[in-house]
């Protein structure tokens, strides 16, 4: 269901960036260098903000031919006519983001550590499924640990297996390995000094 986009590389995630042409400048700089898929996730803002900052940045991910997958909200990428939308276990169920953004929309899983919720996922429609987290995160310190055998185990699920939690380029080629088609970053990315330059990093992994 993800078929006309790229099914490989680097999903860039954006942090929490309360300013607008901060965001948009960035993301420029790492959709420029290559990342393959763009995810808006703004844990901090309004919903004005969030639905004017997700508004801003289709165009620019329209420019590169990235698709905008926007976090938790389906009912905002549905609004704005975004490419797709993640869930995780407190965003709701699969089925009616599918039957509302389509047949051809990006729709995501949080799996977790968990094969069984991947089943379940794809079952339910997801177009890909994410486990997590690999290492140790900033972003997310909290986050439950998954290893990379799971990335083995889910190939057989027929969709994008993605790895997210800590990955830097030095990790990647190892989750890579192990079966990840895409690897979800957010600080590696965009606490770099040079956002491109370390997009460039993990675009060479693959
Ligand atoms: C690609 C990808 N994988 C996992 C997550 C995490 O989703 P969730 O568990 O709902 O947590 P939040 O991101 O909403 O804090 C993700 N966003 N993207
Ligand atoms: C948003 C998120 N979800 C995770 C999960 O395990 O489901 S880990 C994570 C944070 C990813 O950010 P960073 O690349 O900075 O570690
Ligand atoms: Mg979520």
């Amino acid at each position: 269901m993800t078929s006309h986009w790229p099914q490989r590389g680097l999903y860039t995630i954006t942090p929490d960036q309360q300013d607008t042409e901060r965001l948009l400048a960035d993301v420029a700089l790492v959709l420029g260098a290559g990342a393959s898929w763009l995810q808006y996730r703004n844990k901090t803002a309004s919903a004005a903000t969030r639905q004017f900052q997700a508004t801003a940045l289709l165009p620019l991910c329209r420019r590169h031919g990235v698709p905008l997958i926007i976090n938790d909200d389906w009912r905002l990428a549905a609004a704005i006519g975004a490419d797709g939308a993640h869930l995780g276990e407190d965003d709701g169920q699969l089925g009616p983001a599918r039957a509302t953004l389509g047949g051809s929309a990006i729709l995501g899983a949080s799996c977790y550590d968990r094969l069984d919720l991947a089943r379940q996922a794809v079952a339910a429609g997801a177009s890909y499924v994410a486990f997590g987290a690999f290492f140790a995160s900033s972003t997310k310190p909290l986050a439950r640990r998954a290893s990379p055998v799971l990335l083995g185990d889910a190939a057989g699920l027929g969709v994008p297996r993605v790895a997210i939690g800590g990955i830097t380029p030095d990790n990647a080629p190892g989750l890579i390995a192990a079966g990840a088609d895409l690897v979800a970053v957010i600080s590696g990315v965009f606490d770099a000094p040079d956002p491109a330059e370390a997009t460039r990093a993990y675009v060479d992994c693959f």
